[in-house]
């Protein structure tokens, strides 16, 4: 990966021409096109707010009519970390085709402007069904969730090369769960909003993969393709090595406690805030699943 990421990073950074380093190549090894800065102005109504979808680290997301719907991002102040961004996102996304995957269409780059063209998902992200505007709407039950878990998985394993996270994000996304894993409580885990309703052996294991997947070292995280395997086939002949990864899970946790000398995440490096890790929960009757 890391010849990738030098290898992106030497075509775009020092692109000061108008003309894109990147070129659709004959031999259809990159099927992404490329599209002048006219056609995406057109497209977008000039960027106009009303077109405007969504938001992210790097820029601003827009709705767009070509031939079909297109999402154009528009990357913002364009600097190392937006450079890297753009060439990462053309080179990876834009070499793969997949079911589950979001589609690069291609991407215009010159001067400060990088665009990148993707097809256009007209159902919102899984984050607006879970917690967002659609939640109250429509209950996404267990077995749909567990299917969309295996299917990013697949697409994820089929996207690759793929960075793995640095290591210590684990705390953000994982951490207030530990204390739960330690205790066996898994269903304290679960969204209340199943009430209750879930494959309880399911649920289990897709905790322990969480956790396994941002374990502090890179080195101790599964591969994607372990993550579809286990997130198919269950626990099913697999217990020993499910308490196994438990006792990883809490001797991991054991050593950051250790190591945590300020109470808080070291993000430095993620151009992320530090943030107060959350208080462990209460301590509730055991339960063992
Ligand atoms: N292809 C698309 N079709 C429809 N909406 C999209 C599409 N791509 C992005 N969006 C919307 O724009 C928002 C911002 O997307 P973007 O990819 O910039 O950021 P992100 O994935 O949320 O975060 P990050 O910047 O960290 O990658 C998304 O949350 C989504 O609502």
């Amino acid at each position: 990966m890391l010849s990738l990421r030098k290898m992106v990073w030497g075509w775009f950074c020092c692109s000061s021409e108008e003309q894109p380093r990147i070129r659709p190549n004959k031999n259809r090894d990159y099927p992404w096109e490329m599209y002048t800065l006219k056609e995406l102005l057109h497209a977008t109504n000039n960027f106009h707010n009303d077109n405007k979808i969504g938001e992210g680290g790097f820029g601003s997301v827009y709705w767009g009519r070509t031939s079909k719907g297109i999402a154009v991002k528009r990357l913002k102040a364009m600097n190392a970390k937006a450079e890297m961004e753009f060439a990462v996102e053309v080179e990876i996304l834009g070499r793969v085709r997949h079911k589950n995957l979001l589609g690069l269409r291609g991407f215009y780059a010159g001067g400060d402007e990088r665009l990148i063209v993707y097809d256009y998902m007209p159902n919102h992200s899984l984050i607006t069904h879970l917690h967002g505007q659609l939640a109250a709407d429509c209950l996404l039950d267990w077995s749909r969730r567990i299917s969309i878990a295996i299917g990013s998985a697949e697409g994820l394993a089929a996207k690759k090369p793929i960075e793995k996270l640095p290591g210590g994000v684990k705390r953000d996304i994982v951490q207030w769960a530990t204390p739960y894993v330690q205790r066996g409580a898994y269903d304290h885990i679960a969204d209340p909003r199943l009430k209750g309703k879930f494959d309880r052996a399911q649920l289990k294991i897709a905790i322990i993969v969480a956790m396994k997947c941002t374990e502090s070292n890179p080195e101790n995280r599964p591969s994607m393709l372990e993550v579809v395997e286990w997130l198919k086939r269950g626990i099913a002949g697999r217990k020993k090595e499910m308490s196994l990864m438990v006792k990883d899970i809490v001797d991991e946790n054991e050593d950051d406690k250790d190591n945590d000398d300020d109470g808080g995440t070291d993000y430095e490096g993620f151009g992320m805030e530090k943030i107060a890790p959350r208080a462990a929960p209460r301590r509730k009757r055991m339960q063992n699943n």
